[in-house]
């Protein structure tokens, strides 16, 4: 990490932490005053997404179907899979909350962040003790892109949108194992929002 001034925050983005059994001790271990921000969606959408990205860089993986069950027809899900296993969120937390108190730790909606960026980048400046200084007045609706973009960011004058790879458009899956998943996590993300104390709404 660097060294910073009293006046800096030091940030550091990598998305696999949150479920790497030992990124909770490592971190605590260097500091314990460590403010965590972690980006939950839809878990079922979250694991479309996540295959729909593993699909683009390997085409001839087996389909989603045949991934994410143990047996379909029993509704058996293949907790095994990552894709599957990553959004069982309260798993990972209740791993974090064995150095962290709940409050160090900070959850931002992935849907809102599409729906609303300057609201929830608001929540993320109090929780960081920021000033709110960015705001809706950074962000405009690309309507190619379909998604959210900077007005202008810090290094350039022009306006700028996330990557390619960011809000593909997602493999077709059947409504029914769409449910079956929706049934297999809705105990898990229960346990999530009363952990958080936020209801996601994602049943
Ligand atoms: N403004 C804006 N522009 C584009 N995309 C946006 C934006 N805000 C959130 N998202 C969502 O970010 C999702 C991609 O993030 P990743 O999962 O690749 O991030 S990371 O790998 O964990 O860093 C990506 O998921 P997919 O839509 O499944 O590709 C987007 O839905």
């Amino acid at each position: 990490m660097p060294r910073t001034l009293d006046s800096q925050i030091t940030m550091e983005k990598t998305p696999s932490y949150y479920v790497t059994r030992e990124a909770p001790r490592r971190i605590a271990s260097m500091s314990q005053d460590t403010k965590l921000i972690v980006v939950v969606r839809n878990p079922v959408t979250r694991a479309i997404s996540d295959y729909t990205q593993t699909l683009s860089k390997k085409p001839d993986i087996p389909s989603f179907e045949e991934l994410a069950f143990k047996n379909k027809s029993q509704g058996l899900v293949d907790t095994s899979w990552n894709a599957i296993r990553i959004g069982m969120y309260i798993l990972h937390l209740e791993n974090w909350l064995q150095y962290f108190r709940i409050s160090q730790i900070h959850f931002v909606s992935g849907e809102r962040l599409i729906t609303d960026p300057a609201g929830e980048l608001g929540r993320v400046q109090d929780f960081l003790g920021l000033k709110r200084i960015i705001t809706d007045k950074h962000f405009y609706f690309n309507r190619t892109k379909g998604f959210p973009c900077l007005k202008k960011p810090e290094s350039s004058s022009t306006p700028r949108c996330l990557g390619k790879s960011k809000g593909r458009t997602h493999v077709q899956i059947d409504q029914e194992v769409i449910e079956q998943l929706r049934d297999f996590y809705r105990p898990f993300n229960v346990k999530f929002y009363e952990m958080v104390g936020h209801d996601f709404r994602w049943d």
